[in-house]
């Protein structure tokens, strides 16, 4: 016989807004709203803050623009973290922000389905333990909530291991290994940097063009640069200049087997989202052959790869650097503003609100610096319909009566 407490499903109304993800985007908007006085409930799925930085980065991981540009809304880093923080220094960063605005999430608590009831005018949020309802929606699950794994053929025949990046955490069991990494995007770069310093062998296969700037210009990080040159400059002008700069520093890439696009750096960033891989020192690695380029994979055979040029090598590894994907599709129901792929279809600066009481965080493409941009709109937003709705007493600091459970038994 099942207990009363099992066949009891937890409905819970939530006066101010549902917030899903409890990483630097929810966290940013529960932060806005709480400045203003609007309590708002955290749905998270892990049982932390900034899973994918605790839980899924290696541990090299340094932000890799200046740490002014990568700040929350309402808080700044410390004085004494340096320029480029690490891995360490964020989440530590991050846990004091949650505190500081008395921010705690329900972990544990995997949206499974939400979705918008005409007839009441509330979104329905379900998880394993409850049903949550509120005027307000604002997803914060991020582009980065799955890891692309890609169908290479023969993949499965592979005996060695295969990792993901979000998996990979350093190169220490990988010493003297052969690894073919897939991907070259700021993970495959950055992975292969830290199986060399592990005494690896890796191998990096590049299918297609990209982007590569430096990260630092004479004691200058090229995204400052880019971005005080936006303000007086045009675009296409701004990306000859960073190409101009990456010439100098790094040489001519092409000959690495690193083509770039024909489309700038920024622009490609801004109209594709496909972010340039700002070096920390991969490409010395690659002009010392410690990293080898490869050309696209034909196929994944049982012991290693073969090659679209005919080449066929062993591996004893392989490192998937495929990049990351939205999970919107897979719980927001009938919903019209998102993408087949997850993203919001108004392009950036507008793509933060949506119909009906639905907010989105964090898709802008854009990184932290497009997470604080939209954190600070939508907190503005609801808000301004909070303070209609309550009258000049709605704003309540220290408000934790902004959940009502209801208990029914299941029928
Ligand atoms: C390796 C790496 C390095 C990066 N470095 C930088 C950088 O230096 N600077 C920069 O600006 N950006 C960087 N980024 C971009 C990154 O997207 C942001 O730093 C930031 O983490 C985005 O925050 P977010 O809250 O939008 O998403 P996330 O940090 O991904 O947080 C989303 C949260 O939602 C939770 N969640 C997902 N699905 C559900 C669900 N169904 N139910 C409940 N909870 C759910 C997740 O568990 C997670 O905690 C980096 C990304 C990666 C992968
Ligand atoms: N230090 C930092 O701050 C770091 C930041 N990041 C950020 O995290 C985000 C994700 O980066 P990342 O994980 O590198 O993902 P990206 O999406 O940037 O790159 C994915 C790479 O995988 C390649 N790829 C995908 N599928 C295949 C396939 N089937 N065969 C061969 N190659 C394939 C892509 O090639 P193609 O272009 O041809 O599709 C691309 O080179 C980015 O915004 C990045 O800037 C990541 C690491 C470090
Ligand atoms: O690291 C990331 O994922 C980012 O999105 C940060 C970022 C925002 N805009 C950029 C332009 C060039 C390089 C990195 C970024």
């Amino acid at each position: 016989m099942s207990s009363c407490l099992e066949e009891k499903q937890s409905r819970i109304f939530v006066t101010g807004p549902i917030i899903v993800g409890a990483g630097p985007s929810g966290l940013s908007v529960a932060a806005c709203l709480s400045n203003q006085g609007v309590p708002s409930v955290i749905l998270e799925r892990t049982d932390c803050l900034a899973s994918l930085w605790q839980k899924r980065t290696y541990d090299r991981l340094k932000l890799h623009l200046p740490k002014h540009f990568c700040e929350l809304p309402l808080m700044k880093f410390p004085k004494n973290f340096p320029r480029y923080p690490s891995k360490q220094q964020f989440i530590s960063y991050v846990e004091s922000y949650a505190a500081r605005f008395n921010i705690k999430p329900i972990f544990n608590q995997t949206v499974e389905k939400a979705e918008f009831d005409v007839a009441s005018g509330l979104w329905t949020v379900k998880t394993k333990d409850g049903v949550y309802s509120s005027t307000w929606l604002v997803v914060a699950t991020g582009e980065n909530a799955e890891p692309v794994i890609p169908d290479i053929f023969g993949l499965k025949k592979f005996t060695g291991p295969v990792v993901h990046t979000s998996a990979y955490k350093s190169g220490s069991e990988f010493a003297n290994r052969k690894v073919l990494v897939v991907g070259c995007g700021n993970s495959g770069m950055e992975v292969c940097l830290d199986l060399c310093r592990y005494s690896a062998l890796p191998h990096m296969v590049v299918r297609n063009s990209v982007h590569v700037l430096p990260r630092d210009f004479f004691g200058l990080s090229s995204f400052g640069i880019a971005m005080t040159l936006l303000k007086w400059f045009p675009l296409k002008l701004v990306d000859n200049l960073l190409l101009l700069l990456a010439y100098f520093s790094l040489g001519n890439t092409d000959r690495l087997g690193l083509r770039r696009p024909k489309t700038g750096p920024i622009e490609l960033k801004n109209v594709g989202g496909k972010t340039p891989v700002l070096d920390v020192g991969a490409i010395s690695l690659i002009q010392s052959g410690h990293i080898r380029v490869t050309q696209a994979v034909k196929e994944i055979t049982r012991k290693g790869a073969k090659f679209v040029d005919g080449q066929e090598m062993e591996f004893d590894s392989i490192i998937l650097a495929t990049g990351y994907k939205s999970n919107v599709p897979y719980w927001l129901k009938d919903n019209s503003f998102f993408t087949k792929e997850g993203m919001p279809k108004t392009p950036f600066p507008n793509g933060w609100k949506g119909e009906n009481g639905l907010y989105t965080v964090g898709f802008t493409r854009r990184g932290l610096l497009g997470t604080a941009f939209d954190a600070v709109k939508i907190a503005e937003d609801i808000t301004d319909q909070w303070m209609k709705m309550k009258g000049p007493l709605g704003s309540c600091n220290v408000c934790n009566s902004h959940i009502i459970h209801f208990h029914f038994n299941k029928s």
